[in-house]
């Protein structure tokens, strides 16, 4: 097929098509009427607020902030995470390069391309859009930019900006302090599974195990109701942590106790937003939540953030505990494919707006 063909497969950029200051997003990016956002989570009432856990009380041996983050993991699978320890100066840095890498000129950022052979394939890693894999599927109102960040020895060093000269120096310090608030994390969300070794789940982020870290770009749009920042997904690692200054989070909820529909995450200074992934979800036999998420665009402020995304060894199929198996709670999910296919699978599924746990699930 000729090159020119699929030029629909290349997603244009946002920032370009904001910056050009159109009266309407292009029609590519309106959702569906049922997929509309509310731009205030209309979720009804809680029973229990997204909860602010202080991970230093936490360390400390506090039994209340420990009850608090192990149901906020049962329930929301999210939560606030403050008294992490990471100094707000290295936040404030994150965030600095994280816009000034986005703020540089297009031809600048396109050196670092996610679309390779042809300009019609797609690789994770790099900067643009995510997969379009059909005419008809709805764009995201998103630039984004992808690297491994660990282990080290996967880093591609063509990838990582030169500019601005600070950014490597920044995410390399960053992820470092981050994942140390990961192992935290998830050694009490094997308590709240209740597995009885504290060091399950974290002792899957191995020496081979593989952190991501996703920049998002969020520009104004001139009808943000119209449009979606990022559409519903979940994550597939193991857990997410994400550093965002600016409203436009939103987490959805199922179960009865949280009143359906969507929530708004609140923006607490310093804090950063801590969720689990698909695979936590299936090692823990459901009893932790991968939670389905969202981002709303803004008519006026533009949002960037961060995501560490924290995967397992690409080699590693993953499957529910089987101490968390038993005739009361029969196994909820197959075992997934390895973990780097899962991955790669995800950004399928998430093109056609769909769930990559649902395959697995047992129903
Ligand atoms: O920008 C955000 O707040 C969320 C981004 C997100 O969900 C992701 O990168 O997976
Ligand atoms: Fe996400």
């Amino acid at each position: 097929m000729a090159d020119d063909d699929q030029q629909w497969k290349i997603p244009p950029n946002v920032q370009e098509l904001a910056a050009a200051g159109p009266e309407e997003p292009p029609s590519r990016y309106v959702v569906r009427d049922h997929d509309r956002p509310a731009l205030a989570g209309a979720g009804g009432d809680v029973t229990d607020p997204i909860p602010v856990v202080d991970l230093g009380r936490l360390s400390s041996g506090d039994a209340d902030e420990a009850a608090k983050l192990r149901s906020a993991l049962q329930t929301w699978g999210l939560f606030l995470a403050v008294g992490h320890g990471i100094e707000p100066a290295l936040l404030g840095e994150m965030m600095a390069v994280t816009r000034e890498f986005f703020n540089l000129p297009l031809e600048e950022k396109q050196r670092y391309t996610n679309l390779v052979g042809g300009k019609k394939e797609y690789r994770i890693e790099g900067y643009g859009g995510d997969m379009v894999l059909s005419e008809t599927q709805v764009l995201d109102w998103c630039d984004r930019f992808y690297l491994v960040v660990d282990p080290e020895s996967r880093r591609l060093h063509d990838l990582w900006p030169t500019r601005p000269p600070s950014f490597r120096d920044v995410l390399h310090r960053y992820s470092a302090r981050c994942r140390e608030l990961a192992d935290a994390v998830l050694r009490e969300a094997a308590g709240a599974a209740g597995l009885p070794d504290q060091g399950r789940l974290a002792d899957m982020l191995d020496e081979k195990a593989v952190t991501y870290v996703r920049l998002n770009c969020y520009p104004p749009c001139p009808r943000p109701d119209r449009v979606l920042g990022f559409r519903p997904h979940s994550d597939g690692g193991a857990l997410t942590v994400l550093l965002a200054e600016t409203a436009g989070l939103q987490v959805r909820r199922d179960d009865d106790a949280g009143g359906g529909g969507w929530h708004d995450v609140p923006v607490v200074p310093g804090a950063l937003v801590v969720n689990l992934g698909d695979t936590v979800e299936v090692v823990s036999n459901g009893v932790l939540r991968s939670p389905v998420h969202r981002v709303v665009a803004g008519a006026e402020r533009g949002r960037v953030s961060m995501a560490m995304f924290y995967t397992v060894d690409p080699e590693r199929e993953v499957e529910p505990a089987p101490e968390l198996v038993s005739e009361e709670r029969p196994r909820r999910y197959e075992k997934t494919k390895k973990s780097g296919d899962y991955v790669r699978e995800l950004l399928e599924s998430l093109a056609r707006g769909e769930r990559a746990i649902d395959k697995v699930k047992v129903v």
